[in-house]
């Protein structure tokens, strides 16, 4: 599936490199950190990263999420400060990145370093009907292991 969004280059730094596919297969764009100058983030730390841009969704069946990237999480405890960050459809603002020092060691970010990704994925957005009972399903209310554990 594929869109076209709606994007505001912010600060001018960041046209020479827009968010771009890698590959054909690639489900993310790499978002880049929009800094004056490098910054350190001590272990635990977090801080809130710019990164020069802004998207406009428009379609409330599509979201985007900002995800980690993989090697900055798994080598270095580079990850989100809210774990995912959810973009709904109709902001407009600037996309933000909250970086975690989840790991043991200083980390430093460079100016247009890339620290996130972004997918664009399909939303429902549900009515809700009352009712008092559910028809019976298979599981029923178990869950949190309810099935066993191996
Ligand atoms: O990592 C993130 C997460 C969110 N946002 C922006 C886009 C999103 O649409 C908006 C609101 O996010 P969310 O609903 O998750 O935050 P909230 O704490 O509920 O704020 P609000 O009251 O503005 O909805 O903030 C980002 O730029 N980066
Ligand atoms: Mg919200």
């Amino acid at each position: 599936m594929t869109a076209t969004v709606d994007l505001k280059v912010l600060d001018a730094r960041m046209a020479e490199q827009l968010p771009a596919y890698a590959t054909p297969g690639s489900a993310g764009l790499d978002l880049r950190a929009c800094l004056d100058a490098a910054i350190t983030l001590e272990p635990g730390q977090t801080t809130l990263i710019p990164t020069g841009l802004a998207i406009h969704i428009a379609d409330p069946s599509l979201a985007a999420l900002i995800l980690p990237r993989s090697g900055l999480g798994h080598k270095h405890g580079i990850v989100l400060g809210n774990l995912v960050g959810l973009i709904d459809s109709d902001y407009q603002g600037q996309l933000m990145v909250s970086c975690w020092n989840r790991g043991q060691t200083t980390f430093r970010i460079e100016p247009m370093e890339r620290i996130a990704q972004l997918v664009l994925v399909p939303v429902v957005q549900a009515s809700f009907r009352r009712v008092d009972d559910f028809d019976a399903s298979h599981r029923g209310e178990g869950g949190f292991g309810s099935t066993g554990k191996a």
